[in-house]
């Protein structure tokens, strides 16, 4: 979102008038400065104008500052107002402040101190026209780019309130945070608003799940080597690759302390250093973090520091897991249906009528990627008219009779197989249930998905 930047100055004195123009022009560089010389002009000059901030005179021929401090505030009630007068009375300084104006300056202060003050008003205003904005966008309930959301189908309500809150937030300057059980759609989420916001940039999805501090600082930064030859060879990181793009940070719980820190840096100062390099690359992209965990949980454990919890959670969306989105389940099948059929080169079965009724009840920890891995398990095994429903029988029987007691379901063979070839066994068979997602295979084994992730690796 573009931050609010043009600033009228008021005041009858020419000479003033120029010299505060020039010096403002100096040191708030990113402001766009008019000027306005006749105190009849500034209702005009506003009607005209959506300006962040006006810097005005108290004593001028026809109307007074007070005057017109009460006139913009009621009239333009999302512009600041700067009193710059040569009165110095504490009674008229009260008397303006109570009257709405930001701040008060006497000609004869250090003009450094208020380009300090302008510079914090123009956050202010563009802080607040933010906030506005979203809570405009997010009333009016109605989605100005249903399009984005092709991917997400749902007819649940508290789903379709995350569509219009995404929509309201995307074009924010502050990260956005999705969080929800593995799953539910985070990922969609992510493409969605990269939809919103920079559909023809670069999308990069880096998951961060059992990444050491190292891995995340090459991926992320990039590294400058400078050789003894005096050549210069570079490895560019996703925050290059990213342009003006979105860039999507995959469970960001997971993510070291160390890392964290540097992050919170790319956050607040927009810039970053590559490994090997003191000179800062400006970061223009998007950025949005998802999450599986409670962060908050995280953070009073020591686990997750709260500069960056506080920085990801000015826009933070909920995703509801499957169990509490059952008006979806019917649609969400027969869509399964169609991919996997699709994906199989095989025509679409029928989903038999009361299957969705017969789910009710059912849990779905692995949400819709175990629907899914469900439903594609039900089309592989159909005879081509009716989906097969043994999947879900065998699901529901699983839970039916609580935990499967290991020693009662597991037969094993004479010779004994090692520990090893054992967590092998089951790491393939929890990958081959969950159709390869690591993070719901990790939940069905009861480990974290970097524990798993760092199983495998060591086991390849
Ligand atoms: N509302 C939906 N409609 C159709 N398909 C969906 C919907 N939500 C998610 N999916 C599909 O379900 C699967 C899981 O979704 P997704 O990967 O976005 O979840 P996630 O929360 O990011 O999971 P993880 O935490 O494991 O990364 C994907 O194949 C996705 O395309």
């Amino acid at each position: 979102m573009k931050l609010a930047r043009n600033i009228l100055l008021v005041d009858d004195e020419p000479s003033w008038l120029r010299s505060l123009a020039i010096t403002l022009n100096r040191l708030v560089p990113e402001a766009q400065i008019d000027t306005c010389i006749d105190s009849r002009q500034v209702d005009n000059r506003l009607a005209l104008n959506d300006y962040a901030l006006v810097l005005l005179d108290l004593t001028m021929p026809f109307h007074s500052g007070e005057n017109l401090l009460e006139m913009i505030r009621s009239k333009s009630p999302k512009t600041r107002v700067i009193i710059v007068t040569g009165v110095n009375e504490v009674d008229t300084a009260v008397r303006c402040i109570k009257h709405g104006a930001y701040d008060y300056f006497i000609k004869t202060d250090n003009v450094d101190n208020l380009a300090r003050t302008v510079r914090r008003a123009l956050e202010v205003v563009g802080l607040e026209r933010n906030y506005l904005m979203i809570k405009e966008r997010f009333l009016s309930r109605t989605l100005a780019h249903p399009q984005a959301f092709n991917n997400i189908l749902t007819c649940e309500p508290a789903l379709l309130d995350q569509f219009s809150y995404l929509e309201a937030v995307a074009m924010s300057p502050e990260p956005i945070l999705i969080c929800g059980e593995s799953g539910t759609g985070k990922d969609e989420f992510a493409k969605s608003c990269h939809q919103l916001t920079c559909p023809d940039e670069p999308f990069i999805n880096i998951k961060l799940a059992g990444v050491n501090y190292d891995a995340f600082e090459l991926q992320l930064f990039g590294k400058i080597t400078s050789h003894a030859d005096g050549q210069v060879s570079a490895q560019a990181g996703a925050l290059h690759h990213v342009h003006t793009g979105l860039l999507y940070l995959n469970e960001i719980g997971d993510l070291p302390l160390e890392a964290q820190a540097k992050l919170v840096d790319v956050i607040e100062h927009k810039q970053y250093y590559p490994v090997g390099s003191d000179r800062p690359y400006p970061v223009n992209c998007k950025i949005i973090a998802s999450t599986q965990h409670d962060l908050l949980t995280l953070n009073r454990e020591g686990k997750f520091r709260s500069d960056l919890l506080y920085r990801l959670t000015s826009h933070k969306i909920k995703l509801p897991p499957l169990r509490e989105r059952k008006l979806d389940l019917s649609m969400l099948i027969n869509h399964f249906i169609n991919l996997a059929a699709n994906k199989m080169g095989l025509e679409a079965p029928q989903q038999p009528r009361n299957l969705a009724s017969q789910l009710a009840d059912y849990e779905f920890p692995g949400n819709l990627h175990e629907l899914k891995g469900m439903v594609f398990d039900g089309v592989s095994r159909s005879d081509g008219i009716q989906l097969n429903i043994t999947p879900f029988m065998e699901a529901m029987n699983e839970r039916n009779n609580g935990v499967i007691k290991p020693k009662d379901s597991i037969s094993y063979p004479k010779e004994l197989p090692t520990l090893a070839e054992m967590s092998q066994a089951l790491i393939d068979e929890a990958m081959s249930r969950t159709a390869n997602n690591q993070t719901a295979a990790a939940r069905m084994l009861g480990i974290s998905q970097s524990a798993l992730s760092r199983r495998m690796k060591t086991d390849k």
